[in-house]
């Protein structure tokens, strides 16, 4: 890019930065700036928005420097190469430039030592204790890879199209595909009925699936994902525990009009479907006999923020105790509503104990269920989300 480029698409990017308050998704309001000023060309909205995203990526750290410079460093480190950047760099920090991250990390804080992992990410203590909080917190500085779960059936054709197609890809194991980070696949694949746009720690909830099928041998499984959005997990259930019921519910008739679409594509005809606020005392399971609810609760997100680094910026203390509070409110909505002998498989998207390791113990303490298997699914070095998942049954 030429030099000129560079620090246009520098001062772009710090103005609107300086506009948006976190309100709208940052992708959201990218677009609603672009498609305001037409004048930007594809190559220019790409870097535009790259800086935008490295500076939040950057989470807590170094917030008393003025925006540009801030920006600047961001990229610096988010970046394993700087071609397209060069112009903004003084000589010596290209020359330390170097592809690994952990290098590119420690000259920068030769010159500013706020830069730690508690800084990026200042809810360090709040994590689960399995959480490898440094590698945590740095991993944002990364963007996170697209993930696709192939579906039974689909084991050869996924990858033999994608090599067809010479689209980089790599197989994390049988069913699992990774793919470059913002790499399309909607041309690409049969979407939803070959292979399914799922990330890698949300495909790995699946082994808690898997352990219901060892433990109740033969069981004709009726599902209920109670907060079901545009059914990923019902999706993985139906694939894993066929053949099975589901029944799907959400607050939101309109996501569920999504699990719609997403359930005909996928070639899902045996479910049925209603809306619930699950914090409301109401009788949700009239007529309906379940073995297994699926409840993969609202929750902050923190596991996925990688994806999303602008809510790494913009959370707040009194969001963890609102989500704490709801997932509470959730569980002790539905789980007296359901009969003994049923499996409960508690999940969320979050790195806090709060949202996970403390409603273990609820679930344990007030409400007398088994705790079968608990895991902190670790996706923070996979470029991945990081989630949490329990597998207990009511006594
Ligand atoms: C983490 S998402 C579920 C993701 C989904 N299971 C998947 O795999 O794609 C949580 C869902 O809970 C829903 N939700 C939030 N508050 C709720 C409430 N009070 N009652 C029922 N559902 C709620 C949200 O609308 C959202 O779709």
């Amino acid at each position: 890019m030429q030099m000129h480029y560079a620090f246009k698409h520098l001062a772009t990017a710090a103005t609107l930065v300086q506009q948006y308050n976190g309100e709208l998704p940052l992708a959201a309001f990218l677009k609603q700036y672009f498609s305001a000023h037409k004048k930007h060309g594809s190559k220019d909205r790409k870097y535009i928005s790259e800086l935008c995203y490295c500076y939040y990526r950057l989470g807590h750290a170094l917030l008393h420097l003025p925006v540009e410079e801030r920006m600047k460093i961001a990229l610096y480190l988010c970046s394993n190469e700087l071609q397209s950047w060069e112009a903004l760099f003084e000589e010596t920090w290209l020359q330390q430039h170097t592809p690994l991250l952990s290098q590119r990390i420690s000259f920068v804080q030769q010159q500013y030592p706020a830069l730690q992992a508690g800084t990026i990410f200042p809810w360090l203590t709040h994590c689960s204790e399995t959480i490898d909080t440094t590698a945590f917190a740095y991993s944002h500085l990364v963007q996170p890879k697209v993930f696709l779960r192939i579906r039974p059936g689909y084991e050869q054709k996924v990858p033999d199209a994608l090599a067809q197609q010479n689209i980089p890809f790599e197989q994390a194991d049988k069913y699992c595909i990774a793919l470059q980070p913002n790499t399309s696949i909607s041309t690409l694949l049969d979407v939803n009925k070959a292979a399914v746009v799922q990330d890698y720690s949300s495909q790995k909830v699946g082994g808690l699936l898997q352990q219901v099928k060892v433990l109740s041998p033969g069981t004709q499984w009726r599902i209920w994902d109670c907060c079901a959005a545009s059914g990923g997990k019902s999706i993985l259930a139906n694939d894993l525990l066929k053949p099975a019921s589901l029944t799907v519910s959400d607050v939101r008739e309109s996501i569920i009009r999504n699990l719609q679409q997403r359930f005909k594509e996928a070639g899902i005809t045996r479910y049925d479907w209603f809306t619930a606020d699950l914090t409301k005392q109401q009788k949700l399971l009239q007529n309906r006999d379940v073995n297994l609810v699926i409840c993969d609760a609202p929750c902050s997100g923190s596991g996925t923020w990688g994806r999303t680094p602008e809510q790494l910026f913009y959370f707040t203390n009194e969001q963890l105790q609102h989500y704490a509070s709801l997932q509470q409110q959730i569980v002790n909505n539905i789980v007296p509503q359901i009969k003994a002998g049923t499996y409960f498989l508690y999940i969320t998207c979050s790195v806090f104990r709060e949202e996970n390791e403390t409603m273990v113990q609820l679930l344990q303490q007030k409400h007398a269920m088994k705790i079968l298997q608990t895991e902190v699914l670790k996706g923070y070095a996979l470029q991945a989300d990081s989630m949490f998942a329990a597998l207990c049954i009511k006594e």
